[in-house]
């Protein structure tokens, strides 16, 4: 028997959720949902994406696997929240803020001169030939991209336009600078620059619109 993709998706917000419009109307920043342990979790999560992605069980073995992966499902569609209130997206003890589904950074700098981290393309983020998909990329720099924006604007942002030039091949596993800054701000409109670089080599460069969302704006 096969399970329904719907079940266990999208918990709607009630009525203590802190949603308002785009805007969060409490910035319910963690360090303790999903407990101490929830980095390590994710970590296995990802680390599950990494082998699956290269996996080739035998017909017995993808039977087998499927058992157990339901069984873990399961147990997730028992805890499942909000996405406000979740762990993955407000903990930002943890890397990518314990969001699973981004390539998973370290930030070492965030301030006016933008943002400053090291970013780990996983084995799962694979494009082809051994290089990081250039979405994937896209995806990092939408989120530092907004992150240096919403600093600069202090509020939330959300992208316009993201225009990135893929400069040369982006390696897997290999810890990568990323930087992201505004360079210009006028108003709501905050126009960001980024760059990706595997040491001195430029891999991919960013140019994007970030607008600040007015109170209450969807
Ligand atoms: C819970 C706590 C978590 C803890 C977090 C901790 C810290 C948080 C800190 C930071 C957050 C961290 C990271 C950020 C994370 C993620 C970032 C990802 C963001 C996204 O992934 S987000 C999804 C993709 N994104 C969309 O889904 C957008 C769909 N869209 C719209 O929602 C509207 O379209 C909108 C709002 C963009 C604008 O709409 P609007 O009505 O507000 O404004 P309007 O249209 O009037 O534009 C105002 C001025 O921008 C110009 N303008 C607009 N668009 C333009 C374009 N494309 N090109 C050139 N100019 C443009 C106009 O021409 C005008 O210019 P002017 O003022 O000069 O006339």
């Amino acid at each position: 028997m096969t399970s329904s993709p719907e079940s266990g998706w999208a918990v709607p917000a009630d009525a203590d959720s802190p949603h308002e419009g785009g805007f969060r109307a409490r910035m319910d920043i963690t360090t303790d949902r999903g407990g101490p342990r929830y980095g390590e979790f994710s970590e296995e999560i990802r680390r599950l994406m990494d082998l699956a992605r290269y996996a080739c069980p035998t017909p017995e073995i993808t039977d087998e696997l499927i058992d157990q992966v339901r069984a873990l499902n399961k147990r997730l569609e028992d805890v499942q929240i909000d996405e406000w209130r979740s762990p993955a997206g407000t903990r930002i003890d943890l890397p990518a803020r314990g969001n699973i589904t981004l390539p998973p950074y370290e930030i070492s700098e965030g301030g006016p001169d933008g943002v400053v981290a090291s970013v780990t393309f996983r084995p799962f983020h694979l494009g082809g030939n051994d290089a990081a998909h250039g979405g994937h990329v896209a995806v990092a720099f939408d989120d530092l991209g907004g992150m240096a924006s919403a600093l600069a604007v202090q509020g939330i942002t959300r992208t316009a336009y993201l225009t990135v030039s893929y400069r040369s091949l982006t390696p897997l596993r290999t810890p990568l600078r990323m930087h992201t800054w505004v360079e210009n701000l006028d108003g709501r409109k905050a126009f960001v620059k980024g760059t990706l670089h595997d040491g001195d080599r430029l891999c991919a460069d960013l140019d994007a619109l970030f607008i600040a969302l007015k109170p209450g704006q969807p």
